[in-house]
Parts: structure tokens; sequence; C-alpha cells
């Protein structure tokens, strides 16, 4: 008989996640076995994959474990790395907390975009202390067929570029990456946000992400979203000295963000788990080389 992995699937506002205990870091996830498991129809399926792993047993996340008992190693469903994923740390959490790793209150989680504080209601929303927002200098103009329009650099740890559109259906299908000018802009490619308004303080976006493609929600994305519809607003908290919460709906459901004088940002939401199973360890290892 065949080794079996343990793995759970969750969402957090319909951004999917397959989920892979592994607290010694003893399962081989190369990217194109993480590929695997995230492919909608021969897979588990998934928009990313959330490797649960004990930081002192990660090279890369050993430096934190005084900080942070548990690694959020998140990847993208082609398999890439990224920095953070804020609706996968919600998730991330309530896998932890339905485990027995940890309980109701805040609980501190290492990410490759640092460590976050994630608060947990028992069986409410979760909120995560997101950290700050980089608005780095300088324009790009995203395009979608022959229509293009001007998007701002927001970095939450992973890379943002959000444009204000008059319809969410000018996105078109996002099948694939929006182009950019200049070309060169995100050399480490971007997650795409378009945002339309909802209301006061109330917007509404459509994603394409980096390493997954269309997803019905971005946590990181709706941050980026808060931030630069702030600015726009003349709500910069920074200079207002008052705290800007945006409510921002995304095709999944909805976030809410809010950002402090000190820049510090924190997001609300909901983080579930749907089922859980064993992958067949033979048929993994088959796309580990
Ligand atoms: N869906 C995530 C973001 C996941 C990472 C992103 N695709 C990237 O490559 O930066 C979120 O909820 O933040």
């Amino acid at each position: 008989m065949s080794t079996r992995i343990a793995f759970l699937k969750g969402h957090g506002t319909e951004n999917d996640f397959v989920i892979v205990p592994d607290p010694e870091n003893t399962v081989d996830l190369p990217p194109t076995a993480v590929a695997a498991l995230c492919d909608r129809r021969a897979g588990i399926g998934g928009d990313g994959l959330l490797h649960v792993v004990r930081s002192a047993a990660h090279p890369e996340a050993a430096h934190l474990a005084a900080q942070a008992e548990w690694f959020m190693d998140y990847r993208n469903g082609d398999g890439s790395i990224a920095e953070m994923c804020g609706n996968g740390v919600r998730v991330f959490a309530r896998y932890l907390q339905r485990a027995g790793h940890t309980a109701e209150g805040d609980l501190a989680v290492a990410t490759r975009g640092g460590v976050k504080t994630v608060h947990l209601a028992k069986d409410g929303d979760i909120t995560v202390g997101m950290g700050r927002a980089l608005l780095p200098e300088g324009a790009v103009t995203v395009s979608v067929g022959a229509r293009s329009w001007p998007a701002r650099h927001v970095n939450m740890g992973n890379p943002h570029a959000v444009a204000f559109v008059g319809d969410l259906a000018d996105a078109g299908t996002l099948h694939d990456a929006p182009p950019f000018t200049p070309a060169a802009a995100y050399p480490d490619g971007v997650n795409v946000e378009f945002v339309v308004d909802r209301g006061p303080r109330h917007v509404a976006m459509r994603v394409h992400e980096r390493g997954s493609g269309e997803t019905r929600s971005c946590g990181t994305g709706a941050c980026a979203v808060a931030v630069a519809t702030a600015r726009r607003d003349g709500a910069d908290p920074a200079l207002t000295g008052a705290p800007a919460t945006y409510t921002v709906d995304v095709p999944g459901g909805t976030l809410v963000i809010t950002e402090r004088p000190d820049g510090e940002i924190e997001m609300t939401g909901p983080a579930v788990i749907v089922a859980e199973g064993t992958i067949d360890a033979e048929w993994l290892e088959s796309f580990a080389r």
C-alpha cells in the first residue's frame, strides 16, 4: 500500500488553497508537485498551496522561530513562491486552530514577508496585522485590449498595481496577465487589481494574480486597493491623523481593511476549512523530478 500524505482544503473569500500540514518539513514540494496539487482537473485544485511547517524546521524561517512557531510556506498555483498571501494567512491560522495548535486570541505567523499577527475569534472572522504598505514612485499603464489605465504601485510584501476603471467588466476575461507600459516595470511579475467605487469608503475589485491567474479574492490585493483608494480620496491616515477603513468587495465575498495613522494595516475576513483527506505519495512523487 502506498504512503499517504495528509491535506486539507480551505478558502478565504473563495481564494482557495490546498493545505499540507508538514510540521517537520519532510514533504518534498517542488514547483511541479505544487502545480499538480493545485490543478483543478488532475489534482485537488486551488489558487495556491499552504505548506504548514514549524519555523525551526524551515531554512527560510528558522531565524524567526523565537517570534513565531509556525511558518506559512506559501506557493502560487503554478508552483512559484510569493512573499505573502493575505487570505492564505487567515486560512493557515484557521487550520492551526482546528488542529489544536493554537486557541482563540493572537497568534504570530512567520511568512516570507515577515511575522504577521493574526487574531482568531472562536468561530468568526479573522483579523490579520498586514504591516505597512510601500508606495514606490513611478507610473505604469495597464492595458486590456485597446484600452489602458494608469496604475499605482503598492507593495504589501508582494507587488501590486492598482488601476481605477469605470466598470469591472472593463478588465475583460483576465485569462492572461494584463500587459504594462513600460514592459519592464515588474521584472518579478505583479498582481493587478481593477477597482470601481461602490459608495463612500466602499469599493469593488477584480484581480489577476501573479502565478495563479484571475482569482475570486486577494487579501494583499484588497489592502493595496484600500491604500491606493485612500490616497486618491485624500484620506491618507498619515496626513489626516485618522484611521481609514474601506470595505472591499471581491467576487468571492467582502474584506474590511483599516489603515492607521502609523501606517499599520489590518484586514478582517472569513477563513473556512472545507475538507480533509490524503494524497497518494507515489502520485505526488511522480511530479518531483
Ligand atoms: N491571494 C493572495 C496573494 C498570493 C500571492 C500572489 N499571487 C503573488 O504572487 O504575489 C492574497 O490573498 O494575498
